[in-house]
């Protein structure tokens, strides 16, 4: 009986610019993709029928699950009906910005390529993470720092690393990315800065002044509707991060310290450790299946 286990990394959006709406609803963005070092855990195991288990009661472990979905979409795709038993260990909060749903769909097309000997070619991954989520592409193709645009699903790797720890925190918020996406505050005429050339003057340079430019669309009307998200960030600057923003349609915020001690005195102010995680610099997701 074969069995594979991998972790599921999460991500911050280092700038998330929105620059426009297709017709068929889904918004034009800008952003940069960078690892965190907050993971789910899976376990995948042949068997006849494909199942699942969540160690998160509050998410289905029915087809509404990313994980099952996923598994569906493969076994369509290669017109076969192998099993499996996908055990998944929940640690990254969901409605929080930090991509964990798109990240474990990534992972169980990876897994399952391999274990049901399909050997899918990545251009045909590619094409069914894009439909499981705007975000799964990255996961299934990346593991550092990259740029992304289109839907989030067109992907370039930036060949940098962020000189910096980051400090992530989770707000206790469960935010819809729908809902996000439905009442942000449009920005579309805005000159749209080169985020690739920040993040190369940021990492290569250090040049800190380039921080502003990262800016969060969602963070106005985010920050309207929960307060607790905006104090989360503005405790993260008092800490003294050098930058500090919300992640993707939150409610999730992340900041930036150049100090280690400084870092953990912040995930300490925030209490409760299964709510914050702590990433060291040039962070990569190493785990591959
Ligand atoms: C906002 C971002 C930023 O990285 O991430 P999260 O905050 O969810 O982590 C992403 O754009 C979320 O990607 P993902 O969570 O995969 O979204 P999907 O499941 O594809 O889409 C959920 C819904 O969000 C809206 N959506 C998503 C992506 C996009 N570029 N434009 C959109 O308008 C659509 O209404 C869509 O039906
Ligand atoms: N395995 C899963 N992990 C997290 N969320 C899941 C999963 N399967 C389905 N979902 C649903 O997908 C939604 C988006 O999850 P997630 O990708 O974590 O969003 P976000 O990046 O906005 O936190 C959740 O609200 C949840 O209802």
């Amino acid at each position: 009986m074969q069995h594979i286990s991998v972790k599921a990394f999460a991500k911050i959006n280092l700038g998330l610019l929105i620059t426009g709406k297709r017709p068929d609803g889904y918004h034009m963005l800008e952003t940069v993709f960078a690892p965190v070092n907050w993971y789910d855990e899976l376990t995948f195991t042949s068997a006849d029928e494909l199942s699942m288990t969540c160690s998160n009661l509050d998410l289905p472990s029915d087809d509404n699950n990313l994980c099952l979905k996923a598994a569906s979409a493969l076994r369509d795709y290669a017109e076969m009906t192998k099993g499996a038993t996908i055990r998944l260990t929940k640690n990254i909060p969901f409605g929080a910005g930090l991509g964990g749903g798109s990240s474990d769909a990534a992972a169980t097309l990876r897994v399952l390529n391999v274990l049901w000997g399909i050997h899918a070619p990545s251009d045909d991954l590619h094409a069914l993470a894009v439909k499981l989520g705007a975000d799964v592409p990255y996961f299934l193709e990346s593991s550092g720092l990259v740029f992304a645009s289109g839907i989030g699903e067109q992907l370039q790797d930036l060949e940098r690393s962020l000189p910096f720890h980051i400090v992530t925190v989770f707000p206790e918020e469960h935010i819809s990315t729908v809902w996000a996406y439905k009442n942000f505050y449009p920005k579309f005429e805005r000159k749209v800065p080169d985020l690739k050339e920040m993040v190369f003057e940021l990492c290569e340079n250090k040049d800190l002044t380039v921080l502003p430019t990262f800016e969060n669309d969602f963070e106005a009307v985010v920050f309207d509707y929960y307060p607790s998200v905006r104090q989360a960030k503005e405790k993260l600057l008092e800490e003294g991060a050098l930058f500090a923003s919300l992640s993707g349609s939150g409610s999730a915020v992340f900041g930036l310290f150049d100090r280690q001690d400084a870092a953990e005195k912040a995930m300490q102010a925030f209490g409760d450790k299964s709510r914050a995680s702590l990433t060291p610099p040039s962070f990569k997701m190493i785990q591959r299946s």
